[in-house]
């Protein structure tokens, strides 16, 4: 997929990973809107944004993706300001597993399952739309049981599972969509650092939290980028699923990817 005018959406672009996506749409000359929770860090984003890449460049809406209305919104005004979507990256995601666990579920899953529905309505071919992709990002802990996190591995399994299911729909060549999953490794993000593994590794490397991550290695926010560039832009991978990880790269999983170009 050539980049240059396509419009996207990013959920949860505020920072982290989602910022790092958006900004790299942006540099390929894509139109990028991003939403988020945090809304004056969205709209400080974007301003620095719009006097790089210029004033129509980018749009901030806020958003809660657990939110139906809210989240229809920004559907409707990306739309309307940058016109019909191209990409939809499904980002948002949280990793509390104490109380209140159930809005991992909302959030991870429920949220990316209510962003890809959009997207379909806005993009499918059936619809009127011009067809496009759609990137959830899940987790490799969607792929590998990981034993200190079980809600946000079940809901980064939803996530993968899902995202397959849609991709083998027999009539994916009208939809004109391509259903693909990003599944990075511990990646250097506010996320990750609340996980406090440097302290821990102090008081006891043999710890099986850091052993876990030892073996797993902690990505750069760059490298998990250029995977996404590459899923994007390739058009031939629907329903692949693609992992980040430190020492083996960029690699898809599961197979070859469910059906060649749209
Ligand atoms: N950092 C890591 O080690 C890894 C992260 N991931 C996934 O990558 C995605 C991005 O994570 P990071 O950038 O690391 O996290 P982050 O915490 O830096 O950024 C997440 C963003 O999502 C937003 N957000 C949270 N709940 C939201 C909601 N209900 N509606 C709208 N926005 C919401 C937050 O405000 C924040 O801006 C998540 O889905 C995460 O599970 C996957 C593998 C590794
Ligand atoms: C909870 C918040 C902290 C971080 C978020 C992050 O998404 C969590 C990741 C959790 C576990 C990661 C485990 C990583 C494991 C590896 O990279 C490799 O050992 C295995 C990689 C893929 C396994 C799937 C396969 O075999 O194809």
């Amino acid at each position: 997929m050539r980049l240059e005018n396509k419009v996207a959406i990013v959920t949860g672009g505020a920072q982290g990973l989602g910022k790092a996506f958006a900004e790299e749409l942006l540099k390929k000359g894509a139109k990028v809107c991003i939403c988020d929770l945090q809304a004056a860090e969205g709209r400080k984003v974007v301003k620095d944004w719009q006097q790089r890449f210029g004033r129509h460049s980018s749009m901030f809406v806020p958003c809660d993706v657990t939110d139906h209305d809210s989240f229809q919104n920004v559907f409707r005004t990306t739309k309307s300001r940058l016109g019909p979507i191209d990409i939809v990256v499904n980002n948002a995601g949280i990793g509390n597993e104490g109380d209140g666990w159930q809005r991992t579920i909302h959030i991870n899953l429920i949220g990316v399952i209510e962003g890809t529905r959009l997207a379909v309505m806005y993009m499918s071919k059936e619809e009127g739309g011009k067809g496009g992709v759609v990137v959830n990002v899940a987790s490799t802990a969607g792929l590998t049981p990981v034993f200190n996190t079980p809600v946000y591995a079940g809901s980064k399994y939803g996530v993968v599972g899902y995202t397959r299911s849609m991709a083998a729909n027999p009539s994916i060549h009208e939809v004109g969509i391509r259903f693909t999953c990003l599944c990075p490794a511990y990646t250097d993000t506010t996320m990750f650092k609340s996980e406090k593994i440097d302290d821990l590794k102090k008081v006891d490397s043999n710890d099986p939290l850091v052993q876990m991550v030892m073996k797993a290695g902690v990505n750069t926010i760059e490298d998990v980028a250029n995977g996404f560039m590459q899923l994007v832009e390739t058009d031939n991978n629907n329903g692949g699923v693609m992992t980040v990880t430190k020492y083996k790269g960029i690699q898809y999983r599961h197979g070859k990817p469910l059906t060649n170009k749209l």
